[in-house]
């Protein structure tokens, strides 16, 4: 895909997220791996909501910022990820209401803090670890989210007291695999005093098959 579709494509969908209420104010932020081994990220104390493809920073094929928009502070986490994860070629992170809110419960457990109940969810995303506390745009993000990647070979990772990062394989997939999570992280609150079925571990390995 062109650069200029990529751009309008990242555009739309933050858009669309933001419209929907996935993020707010300036929260958030989105990445597209180019075919030429650059990047598209979302700009620094942006909204989501409010995008155009000139607001975006873009990054060469060296690493390097391209003047212009200033990339959002955490694309290190992203660019991380990107290196250690080739299959994926577009990266979410959110604040979303119900992923967030998962993230600041005590005695999260860091291999998973969602133990399947539906198959979408395994299908989408696997599971969820759990990335420790820290500031926002601090380095120890990237370092934590590598060590968990080549861990666990999962689809996305919770941001303690902060968020959620989603991976897909293009920017398309990394939103539906997100909006899956953040409404099964919904589904969890709803049934957070009913009696759930989870699946069961043959269940899970028969989806994680397909
Ligand atoms: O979510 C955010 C920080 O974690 C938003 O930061 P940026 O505006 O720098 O992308
Ligand atoms: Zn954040």
């Amino acid at each position: 895909m062109s650069d200029a579709l990529n751009a309008d494509l990242l555009c739309t969908l933050c858009q669309s997220l933001f419209r929907r209420g996935y993020s707010v104010g300036g929260a958030g932020n989105v990445s597209v791996r180019l075919d030429n081994g650059g990047f598209l990220v979302t700009p620094t104390g942006g909204s989501l909501g409010r995008l155009t493809p000139d607001d975006l920073a873009r990054i060469d094929t060296s690493g390097n910022p391209v003047p212009g928009p200033k990339p959002s502070k955490e694309f290190a986490f992203h660019r991380a990820l990107f290196d250690c994860r080739p299959d994926a070629g577009a990266i979410v992170h959110l604040h979303s209401t119900y992923l967030t809110a998962l993230s600041c419960l005590e005695d999260l457990s860091h291999e998973n803090a969602m133990r399947p109940f539906t198959p979408y969810y395994v299908m989408r995303v696997g599971y969820l670890p759990v990335i420790p506390y820290y500031r926002p745009g601090a380095m120890e993000i990237a370092r934590d989210l590598v060590i968990a990647a080549n861990a666990h070979s999962v689809n996305a990772f919770l941001l303690a007291s902060h968020g959620v990062v989603v991976l897909g394989k293009n920017i398309e997939e990394a939103v539906n695999n997100a909006e899956e999570l953040e409404e099964t992280a919904r589904l969890a609150f709803i049934l957070r005093e009913e009696k759930i079925r989870y699946l069961t571990e043959t269940e899970i390995s028969d989806l994680s098959r397909s």
